[in-house]
C-alpha cells in the first residue's frame, strides 16, 4: 500500500487576516463542495499561545489516570475508548484557565468569520440573509487530544478512527506530527499535512445538512506509526455548533429550486443523542453520520 503521507492533499490556504478577492472565494466554494476541508493563515493565534496550551495540556494528560477518570466520561475519554492510542480532555471555556480561554475567544472569533465567508460561496446574499437568523446562536466547545504512539513505528494504526465531526465548522490545531487523513468520494485516504502556523478548517455535519449537501462534512480519520516521527502527537479541535434547540432546515433558496430536499427538518440535541447513543457511540463520535439519522428516505443512499 502506498502510504499516502506521499501524496498529501493540496488544499487552498486563505489568508484570514485581509477580505478574501473573489478567486480566493471560488476556491473556498471549490474546498468546501468537494473536501470540506481548507486551511487558514494569519488567524492571530500566536505560536507562543500554542507553546502555551502545548505545555498546559501535557500537564494535563501526564496527571495519574485515576485524576483524569474523576472527571467523568462526559469530560474525559480514557485510552481504550476511540482507540488504544486516544484519549481526549473537552474543555468547558468559562471554567477553565485564562489561556484556554484567549485560545478560545480567539476561535471564537475565526469561527464567524469562516461561517460568513462559507455563506458567501453558497450565494452572494446568504450572509446578510442567514446569519444572524440561523447561526447567531452558535456556541461552541474544544477537545485537546493526546495521541501515544504505537509500539512498533513500523506499523500503521489508527489513532482516531473515521468519523464526521457534527458541528458546523470545526477548527483543528495539529502539531508537526502529522497524521490527519481526510476521505476522498472514492475513499481514497488523502493525508492533510501538517505546516507552520496554519490550522485546519473542516465543515461538519450540522452545515452540510442545513446546506442541503452543498457543503460536505468529509469522514476522516488520524493514522500514526508508518513513517511517522515518534512521540506522542498533539491535536486542538474547536466545535462550532448550532444551539441544541436549533432545528436544522435548509432554506428554500439554499436547497435551490430543481434540487431535491435530502434531509427532514431535525432538532440539533436529538441528532447528538443519536450520536452518543449508537452501538459504536460509546465515544461520541465514531460511525454514524448525518444520513444515518435525517436523511429523507429516497436519498438514504450514502
Ligand atoms: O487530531 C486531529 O488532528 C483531528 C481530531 C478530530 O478529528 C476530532 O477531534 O474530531
Ligand atoms: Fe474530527
Amino acid at each position: 500500500m502506498i502510504y499516502e503521507s506521499e501524496n498529501p492533499l493540496e488544499l487552498p490556504v486563505l489568508d484570514v487576516s485581509e477580505a478574501l478577492d473573489s478567486s480566493a472565494l471560488r476556491s473556498l466554494g471549490a474546498a468546501c463542495r468537494e473536501w470540506g476541508f481548507f486551511q487558514i493563515i494569519n488567524h492571530g493565534i500566536s505560536k507562543d499561545l500554542f507553546t502555551k496550551i502545548y505545555s498546559l495540556s501535557s500537564k494535563i494528560f501526564s496527571l495519574p489516570s485515576e485524576s483524569k477518570l474523576k472527571l467523568g466520561l462526559k469530560t474525559y475519554t480514557p485510552l481504550f475508548i476511540a482507540s488504544p492510542f486516544f484519549e481526549s480532555l473537552r474543555i468547558t471555556l468559562f471554567l477553565s484557565s485564562e489561556i484556554m480561554q484567549e485560545y478560545g475567544s480567539r476561535v471564537t472569533e475565526l469561527s464567524k468569520t469562516i461561517l460568513r465567508l462559507i455563506l458567501t460561496t453558497l450565494g452572494k446574499e446568504f450572509d446578510s440573509k442567514y446569519y444572524e437568523s440561523e447561526f447567531q446562536q452558535c456556541h461552541g466547545y474544544m477537545r485537546i487530544n493526546n495521541y501515544s504512539s504505537p509500539r512498533s513505528s513500523k506499523e500503521e494504526a489508527e489513532g482516531l478512527g473515521m468519523h464526521t465531526d457534527m458541528s458546523c465548522v470545526t477548527i483543528v490545531y495539529q502539531d508537526e506530527i502529522g497524521g490527519l487523513q481526510v476521505r476522498s468520494r472514492e475513499g481514497r485516504w488523502m493525508s492533510i499535512a501538517p505546516r507552520e502556523g496554519t490550522l485546519v478548517v473542516n465543515v461538519g455535519d450540522m452545515l452540510q445538512a442545513w446546506s442541503n449537501d452543498r457543503l460536505r462534512s468529509s469522514e476522516h480519520r488520524v493514522v500514526l506509526g508508518r513513517g511517522k516521527p515518534s512521540g506522542t502527537r498533539f491535536s486542538l479541535a474547536f466545535f462550532w455548533c448550532f444551539e441544541d434547540h436549533k432545528v436544522v432546515e435548509a432554506p428554500d433558496d439554499v436547497v435551490g429550486e430543481h434540487e431535491a430536499r435530502m434531509y427532514k427538518p431535525f432538532v440539533c440535541s436529538e441528532y447528538l443523542t443519536f450520536r452518543e447513543n449508537t452501538e459504536r457511540g460509546k465515544f461520541d463520535k465514531v460511525g454514524f453520520t448525518v444520513k444515518d439519522f435525517a436523511a429523507l428516505p429516497q436519498n438514504n443512499i450514502a
